[in-house]
């Protein structure tokens, strides 16, 4: 069974549609993320299944249970579901035993003492039950947070942009932590953020959202490989699109002579373009090959582990990331090559 599940669901602010004839599904014990740049609706669509706004077109089931339809709308409150926010949104005023305890009000006394222990335990909190939240570090207060979420044994988690206020340094290691802690207790989540690094290192599943819309679901590695439109594969990391011809399934005719996919895939269309990334290039100063090989560097960067170069081929200027102990000069004539890969062609 799923654990989640929308069905076109639509919602307008003030007469503007921002989510529109939207599908989601959550399997049990499985972590979806919403991925999407800024303002494409992410938080709307928590606030739905959270049952904060109602909305009047579309159905949205938890655990089975229509919560959202054409004929019922179930108030948050009876939705068993945690939250956890960027902002901590601990209380300042209460320690953390008493934060962890708050959803769990009408148990004994005896119960919140053990589900708290449990608690501090799985988010390695156990020292501080009677600290106060300012006593804590950002990433503490995360644990927190998680600890209280979970504790009352929600059907559904929602996480709306968790480590935004982290620091770098502890984020993906927090990260990780939050992930184990999650499935250790086995509840399926929703998690939201527009950093494809997060949502790489955090869930099991993807869903790209673009104005509103999921553009496409799947897992990381098949997003990543498989994007479904250029929104998705631009989404999911740089690279630089080639004007490109299909000759066969697994050639493309480009400035840069004909790329080789590793993946048949015949097309319905024979103009188009080819998206590559970076680590598909090789950049090299072996002379050989072509004039369609031959590019000049017009400038250098350092960028810590490796150089990008700028490079003009066939009237384009694109970018090129090359190993620290590979170093050319502005102005050198270089070779390029694509490297076969699994090619994503887009027909214009
Ligand atoms: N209460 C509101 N009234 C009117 N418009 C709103 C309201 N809340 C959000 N919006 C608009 O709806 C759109 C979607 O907002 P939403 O917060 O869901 O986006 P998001 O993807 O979560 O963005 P971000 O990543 O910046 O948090 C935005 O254009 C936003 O300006």
């Amino acid at each position: 069974m799923s654990s989640l599940i929308i069905q076109g669901l639509a919602y307008q602010y003030n007469g503007t549609e921002v989510i529109s004839d939207l599908d989601l599904q959550v399997a049990e014990d499985e972590i979806v993320c919403l991925l999407g740049a800024s303002g494409c609706g992410k938080t709307t669509i928590l606030k739905a299944i959270a049952g904060l706004i109602e909305s009047k077109q579309g159905r949205i089931s938890i655990n089975g249970l229509w919560v959202n339809n054409e004929t019922h709308f179930v108030p948050p409150e009876q939705r068993n579901i945690g939250m956890m926010f960027q902002d901590y949104a601990l209380f300042p005023h209460l320690s953390v035993a008493d934060n962890i305890a708050f959803g769990l009000l009408n148990s004994s006394k005896q119960y919140k003492q053990q589900r708290v222990a449990e608690m501090l335990e799985l988010v390695q909190l156990s020292g501080c039950a009677k600290r106060y939240p300012h006593q804590l570090s950002g990433g503490q207060q995360q644990r927190v947070a998680i600890a209280r979420a979970l504790a009352y044994k929600p059907s559904l988690l929602l996480l709306d942009e968790p480590f935004s206020n982290i620091d770098t340094q502890v984020r993906f290691e927090l990260i990780a932590d939050i992930r184990r802690i999650i499935k250790a207790q086995k509840v399926s989540a929703v998690f939201v953020t527009h950093s494809k690094e997060e949502a790489f290192a955090f869930s099991d599943s993807l869903a790209v959202m673009h104005q509103g819309k999921i553009v496409q679901q799947g897992t990381p590695k098949q997003l990543f490989t498989y994007p479904s439109s250029k929104v998705v594969a631009e989404f999911l990391g740089t690279g630089i699109y080639l004007t490109a011809k299909v000759l066969t399934a697994t050639e493309y005719q480009t400035a840069m002579g004909v790329v080789h996919s590793l993946v048949a895939k015949p097309q319905s269309s024979v103009d188009g373009q080819i998206y590559v990334r970076p680590h598909h290039i090789l950049l090299s100063q072996t002379g050989e090959g072509t004039a369609h090989h031959r590019v000049t560097v017009l400038n250098r960067r350092f960028v810590g582990t490796r150089y990008v170069y700028r490079v003009a081929i066939a009237e384009q200027e694109i970018e090129v990331a090359a190993e620290y102990d590979q170093l050319f000069d502005v102005n050198q004539l270089l070779t390029i090559k694509i490297m076969p890969h699994t090619v994503n062609f887009f027909s214009d």
